[in-house]
């Protein structure tokens, strides 16, 4: 093999994306399940192994895999997938002294309690929408340092009215028709992180809490506001979000604006608009896409 001594390694990380796990938990009769893809990678003393062809220092991806399994065996935090990201960091801190950092991806799918007869079904869910919760933890051996991202994405919501777009500039370029109602239908990924990094404050947040509460404000600040643009729309989701969670350091969204565009029936001598009723065409693409991330002026932390 030809070795090239120009060449060094920048940044390497490695360890098991796609672990999947299915953790069900017994109360009684009832039985609590959750569902989460993880990936686990790892940093530290391991470019050898990159240059060297040095095992030695691998702590296998085979390894990382069952170190998800056994950490949601042994904890009561799995559906806290905050939380549980974070046993998974600090076991690994622990158990490898070569490994300088750990950083878990967690994506937890949906499984809703049935209710069947009117009530709650012990043992039963359903997949009612396609939106997830995420964490990311990047967890630091050097000062002990994290870093937390949570995450909701693909919530799919549509309003058939409540939604306006005009005043926006326009030159020889512009073709789009100002509209004082239209249907509004997006894909929310939102993610927010953290104001601390020190470990002690993260245990007080109820990112459970902060989970559901982005959400609601997110709903329903799209059912709400007479929406002037999808972009203001975003901004007083945010600010409501900074203004309800101090905790939350910074906010983005990043929203597609899913079209929907009137059928034009004038060669039919049909006034589409016209009476209660209109039809219009979803768009697959392309879709306008709109972002922002959003801080405080100054940290109230
Ligand atoms: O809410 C909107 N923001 C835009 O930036 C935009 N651009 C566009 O063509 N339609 C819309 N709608």
């Amino acid at each position: 093999m030809s070795n090239n001594s120009n060449v060094y390694i920048k940044h390497a990380r490695y360890g098991k994306d796609l672990v999947r796990i299915m953790r069900v938990y017994k109360e009684g009769n009832v039985q609590h399940c959750t569902e989460l893809t993880v990936r686990l990678l790892l940093e530290g003393d391991i470019n050898t192994s990159y240059t060297k062809a040095d095992n030695s220092v691998i702590v296998t991806t085979d390894t990382c895999k069952n170190t998800v399994n056994v950490v949601a065996k042994r904890s009561d935090n799995v559906d806290n997938i905050e939380v549980f990201g974070q046993e998974i960091t600090e076991h690994v801190l622990k158990q490898y002294a070569h490994i300088s950092g750990a950083f878990v991806d967690i994506i937890k799918h949906k499984w809703t309690r049935l209710i069947v007869d009117g009530k709650p079904h012990p043992h039963s869910f359903v997949r009612d929408g396609e939106d997830i919760q995420t964490a990311s933890i990047q967890h630091y051996r050097a000062g002990d340092q994290i870093n937390i991202t949570s995450g909701l994405d693909k919530l799919l919501v549509l309003k058939t009215t409540g939604s306006a777009f005009h005043g926006f500039y326009t030159d020889e370029y512009t073709t789009l028709v100002p509209t004082w109602d239209r249907i509004f239908s997006t894909s929310v990924d939102a993610k927010w992180t953290f104001v601390s990094k020190s470990r002690s404050t993260l245990r007080s947040v109820d990112f459970k809490a902060i989970h559901a509460g982005v959400k609601q404000i997110t709903c329903d600040t799209f059912a709400k506001d007479d929406s002037a643009s999808v972009q203001a729309t975003l901004y007083l989701m945010q600010q409501q979000i900074l203004a309800k969670y101090p905790a939350v350091a910074d906010i983005s969204y990043s929203l597609p604006n899913k079209h929907y565009v009137g059928v034009d029936m004038s060669k039919l001598n049909i006034d589409n608009a016209g009476k209660n009723t209109s039809v219009y065409h979803p768009q697959a693409d392309p879709s306008g896409l709109i972002t922002a991330v959003a801080g405080r002026k100054s940290s109230k932390l």
